[in-house]
């Protein structure tokens, strides 16, 4: 198709960058003062989008303000090679940020993306944790979104979510799901016990300190006031703790103590979002073979189908009034 064809739409917004882009980084700390030497890994794998004046390269197939995805992608290894953030993801995402819409006067914002996958210390017997052997401790990562934001003439503003994505959780008891609506649709059983088993997504938005402006030079303050990784483990912590011990009516239910406990236990969380699935495990039929399994509160359910799809999705928002 030609470039002559008449328009009909407008750009009304547009964003690129580079996804995927994977990149570890080694920490070494060698012995002193009678402490062995120690080594710290993170592996992330990070998207960066850019947001700004190159409205010419869709409309008029004009590269010149482009900034290569490749040097998108390069500017990442760089500043996992230079930036003393680089191991706590929330800021080492604020700082590729805050470089693009610095270095660019075109730029205006910048979305940064990291999933961090879980490389967990390899625990030796008679030694403890291992200095430098890991493991992968899971499917679960650790993610981080953060928004940059440099249209004002003012200050830099930058909106951080953190969170965790396929933190995958079971449990056996406490969990029942009664009283729903019942109608000519409705064939679930109600029931006072099952199990209850989700893949957790939760993203909590962070307060940023009002009185530090957003520079690169200001991430170390912002780090210290923050405390990201602090912020991390409540989240995480409070989750699987609430998980655990809360007597479930349901989902939706749990979802919201599990948040409103987070935000009572973290100040600078002023939101909290969570997206869980509800992976059904059904009660198998062993009647034909003239089994019991499971029949009111004397006799419990033993063997289950995990049951891959379709399953229910709970999502809500619970924000800080
Ligand atoms: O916790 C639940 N919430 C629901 O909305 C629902 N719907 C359903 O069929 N089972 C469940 N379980």
């Amino acid at each position: 198709m030609s470039d002559t064809q008449e328009d009909l739409g407008f750009l009304s917004s547009a964003r690129y960058g580079k996804d995927l882009v994977r990149v570890a980084r080694v920490v070494r700390t060698p012995a002193a003062d009678g402490k062995p030497a120690k080594q710290e890994v993170v592996e992330y794998v990070v998207r960066a989008l850019l947001e700004g004046d190159f409205a010419e390269s869709y409309d008029a197939a004009d590269n010149t303000r482009i900034v290569a995805t490749d040097s998108i992608k390069n500017t990442t290894y760089i500043m996992a090679k230079v930036s003393p953030h680089v191991m706590t993801p929330e800021l080492f995402a604020l700082h590729l940020g805050t470089h693009f819409v610095t270095k660019y006067s075109h730029i205006q914002k910048a979305h940064i993306d990291i999933q961090s996958l879980r490389w967990s210390r390899i625990d030796v017997q008679d030694i403890g944790a291992h200095p430098h052997s890991f493991v992968r401790d899971g499917d679960e990562k650790r993610v981080v979104s953060v928004v940059v934001d440099g249209t004002s003439t003012d200050d830099i503003t930058a909106i951080v979510k953190s969170g965790v994505k396929d933190l995958l959780v079971l449990k056996t008891a406490g969990s029942s799901f009664t009283n729903f609506l019942r109608d000519e649709f409705t064939t679930l059983p109600e029931v006072d016990d099952r199990i209850f088993s989700t893949s957790i997504t939760c993203d909590y938005t962070v307060t940023l300190p009002p009185n530090i402006p957003l520079t690169i030079d200001n991430l170390n303050k912002i780090g210290a006031e923050v405390q990201f990784e602090k912020l991390a483990s409540t989240a995480r912590t409070t989750t699987l703790e609430v998980f655990a011990t809360h007597d479930s009516a349901s989902v939706q239910a749990t979802l919201y103590r599990a948040a409103q406990t987070i935000l009572s236990r973290a100040s600078s969380i002023k939101e909290v979002f969570y997206s869980l699935p509800n992976k059904h495990y059904m009660p198998v039929n062993l009647k034909p073979f003239n089994l019991e399994n499971g029949k009111g509160r004397e006799g419990l359910v033993e063997v289950f189908e995990p049951v891959a799809s379709p399953s229910g999705l709970i999502q809500a928002t619970i924000t800080r009034k």
